[in-house]
């Protein structure tokens, strides 16, 4: 793939995987130049037989004295987990966090600069309701005209724990009852430590959060760890350490409460964003969207062939019928893994905009066929043809297509 500004960290930083679409693998530690990342482990998903725990594992006890947050901000442990709540006083309308966090980086959370501001305010009154759907579990739905850009709401998380399962004797767990006990010996341990997490939640969250789907019901996950792993939103804002190491190893997952309740598809219409300041999730319109519609985001690398989305989408338990995948050929798995080579094309083209500019009409078109609008690289391409427009001596339709740039411009902010 060319280089070019869309392999920029920020423009990868545009999909954003909830927790489960990381690779599922047994375990995995990384030794970093500068850190080590022990205890993680990402669990196995499907159906996995022989789910029996072996007669003589009894849980640990969860050493809260040690680990329980005294809820003062300042209460951070040099080298540890806590676990902890933000805003710390109980807000009346459950805008609270429950966290299972590195001591340090609570600390760096905390001393963010501004911490902690408002939740944004949605654009506009109520936009969007649940409703159960015939495939898809419980969606979420749009009660009015939604226009591109538009925040339709913001929320913080009900938790916030690590991406992979940190059980602090892994390594004695793995020995003494081999990989597949030990596995399921793991699952149960981290389950006893996001039991902590969860009882500290308000009633109201809790039953909020306990009422989210769970897709990992045969595979040995506890129901607490079942949720978190269907439901979780990657937060790399959040991250252990001085930066953040492959695989999403010292990252951090978010679980929802309406955020969660987001089906997927590959041509969604909502994009969502962490605000560190703010400690929420905000969930934009990506394209205009018509009362009544469902909201969509993408669970999966959208640029990738129809076969790599449907192994990303696997861990959900999601066989994606969205238009794109019934009718994905080779011919559009291409379109889909050219988008961003072909946006760095029009840096090229726009030196002859005649001969050239049928070349960016053409990926507009193609991306509007695939549904992605709400993509950085439609913003781009509608800003070259707006360009090519304007060096062609066509006013009106450069301003055309400048309008169109700013509708989609106002979303790319979001990700900026
Ligand atoms: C984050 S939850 C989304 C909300 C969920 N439908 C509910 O009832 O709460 C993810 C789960 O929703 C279901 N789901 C999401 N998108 C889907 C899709 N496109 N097709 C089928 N099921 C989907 C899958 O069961 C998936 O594991």
């Amino acid at each position: 793939m060319k280089r070019g500004f869309l392999n920029s960290a920020k423009a990868k930083k545009e999909t954003l995987y909830p927790a489960a679409a990381a690779p599922s693998q047994e375990t995995a530690s990384v030794s970093h130049p500068s850190q080590k990342v022990e205890f993680v482990s990402k669990p196995r998903y499907g159906k996995v037989e022989n789910r029996e725990l072996p007669g003589d594992y009894t849980p640990s006890k969860i050493p809260m004295s040690d680990m329980q947050s005294n809820g003062v901000y300042k209460d951070h442990f040099v080298n540890g987990f806590v676990f902890t709540t933000i805003p710390p006083k109980r807000d009346p309308a459950g805008n609270n966090t429950e966290l299972l966090l590195h001591g340090p980086t609570k600390k760096k959370v905390l001393s963010t600069p501004g911490f902690l501001k408002p939740i944004p305010m949605p654009t506009g009154p109520v936009s969007y309701a649940l409703r159960s759907t015939p495939d898809m579990g419980f969606g979420c739905f749009a009660t009015r005209a939604i226009k591109a850009g538009d925040v339709i709401f913001a929320e913080r998380p009900l938790l916030l724990v690590p991406m992979g399962m940190h059980v602090p004797n892994r390594a004695q767990i793995y020995e003494r009852y081999g990989t597949h006990q030990g596995a399921l010996v793991a699952l149960a341990e981290w389950e006893k430590m996001l039991e902590v997490a969860v009882a500290r939640m308000t009633e109201e969250n809790r039953n909020a959060f306990m009422a989210l789907a769970n897709n990992h019901q045969e595979d040995g996950s506890g129901p607490i760890a079942g949720i978190v792993r269907t439901n979780g939103y990657m937060t790399d804002e959040i991250f252990d350490g001085p930066m953040k190491l492959p695989n999403n190893l010292n990252t951090y997952s978010a679980i929802l409460k309406i955020g969660s309740r987001i089906n997927h598809s590959c041509r969604p219409n909502v994009v969502h964003d962490f605000d560190l300041v703010s400690f929420s999730f905000s969930f934009k319109a990506s394209k205009d969207i018509a009362a009544g519609e469902q909201l969509f985001y993408s669970y999966c690398d959208v640029n990738a062939s129809a076969s790599v989305r449907r192994s990303q989408l696997a861990p959900y338990g999601v066989v994606c019928k969205c238009l794109s995948c019934i009718n994905a050929t080779p011919a559009s798995d291409k379109i889909r893994m050219e988008f961003n080579d072909r946006i760095n094309d029009c840096a090229k083209w726009i030196l002859d905009p005649r001969a050239n500019v049928h070349h960016a009409l053409k990926l507009r078109q193609d991306m509007v066929d695939e549904g992605l609008e709400g993509q950085l690289t439609y913003a781009y391409c509608v800003n070259f043809i707006s360009g090519f427009y304007l060096l062609m001596e066509e006013p009106i339709k450069a301003q055309r297509f400048q309008a169109e740039f700013e509708k989609y411009n106002r979303l790319a902010k979001l990700r900026f």
